[in-house]
């Protein structure tokens, strides 16, 4: 499968420290990813330099097969790229709002944002919580919401900061079952995550920032091979 994103020497710093400094990076389209690294290992960070949150350096970027930058962040990767946070905010309307509301930025018409948000809140086995006060909801009820709200959206990349730490057994396993049908439908999916809580995804990648370096260990049936990237 074709690569979604590609970056040359992708460089960051805070302040004069440097946090990391990865010679390539590439995600393949429709692929899934964990993203480990110990407390610090900037882990969130380039979660975040991915979805234009943070700069960075980088000495050549490719996205969907076209060349861009990361800074600017290109409005293709605006509307392709979404990042959900560990602790996702949500708006204190009602649960369906919380999920349609992209769509309704997006300018699509209410009937389709309506059908839109059912399908998503079935799949995300949340429809009972549709009229929900968001500030009272469960940290699995609200990562399932967050995955639907991000589903809806039809992401190309998905970013999800550490998306079942603080869960317990059954929360996690809920969150961790809707990932697999994002893949299917094409979406790359990157999580960010702790060794402890390594994510036994069937044929997921695994990319571990270690010493600002990044290591990476493609899913491959020919048996997974550790490659040092950097
Ligand atoms: N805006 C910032 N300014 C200065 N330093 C920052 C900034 N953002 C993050 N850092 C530092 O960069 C380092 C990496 O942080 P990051 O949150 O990316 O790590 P992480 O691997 O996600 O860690 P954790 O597992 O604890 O969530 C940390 O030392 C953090 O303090």
């Amino acid at each position: 499968m074709s690569a979604l994103i590609r970056i040359a020497r992708l460089r960051k710093s805070f302040g004069d420290r440097p946090q990391f400094d990865i010679e390539r990076f590439s995600l393949k389209a429709g692929h899934a990813y964990v993203l480990t690294g110990v407390n610090g290992a900037g882990k969130s960070t380039l979660l975040r330099i991915l979805a234009g949150l943070e700069g960075a350096e980088a000495e050549g970027v490719t996205f969907a097969g076209q060349a861009t930058t990361l800074s600017p962040y290109p409005a293709a990767m605006r509307a392709a790229v979404v990042y959900v946070h560990q602790h996702p905010v949500m708006f204190s309307t009602s649960v369906a709002a919380n999920i349609g509301y992209g769509l309704t930025v997006r300018g699509m018409p209410k009937a389709k944002v309506a059908q839109q948000v059912d399908e998503a809140m079935e799949w995300a086995g949340v429809a009972h919580l549709r009229d929900s006060d968001p500030s009272r909801l469960s940290g699995g009820e609200k990562q399932r919401i967050a995955l639907a709200r991000a589903k809806v959206l039809e992401p190309k990349l998905l970013l999800l900061d550490e998306p079942t730490a603080n869960l317990d057994g059954a929360a996690r396993e809920q969150v961790l079952a809707l990932i697999p049908q994002l893949v299917r439908e094409g979406t790359c999916v990157v999580m960010a995550c702790h060794d402890r809580d390594l994510i036994g995804l069937p044929g997921v990648g695994r990319l571990k920032l270690r010493d600002g370096k990044l290591e990476r260990r493609d899913a491959d049936r020919d048996g997974p091979a550790i490659a040092l990237v950097t």
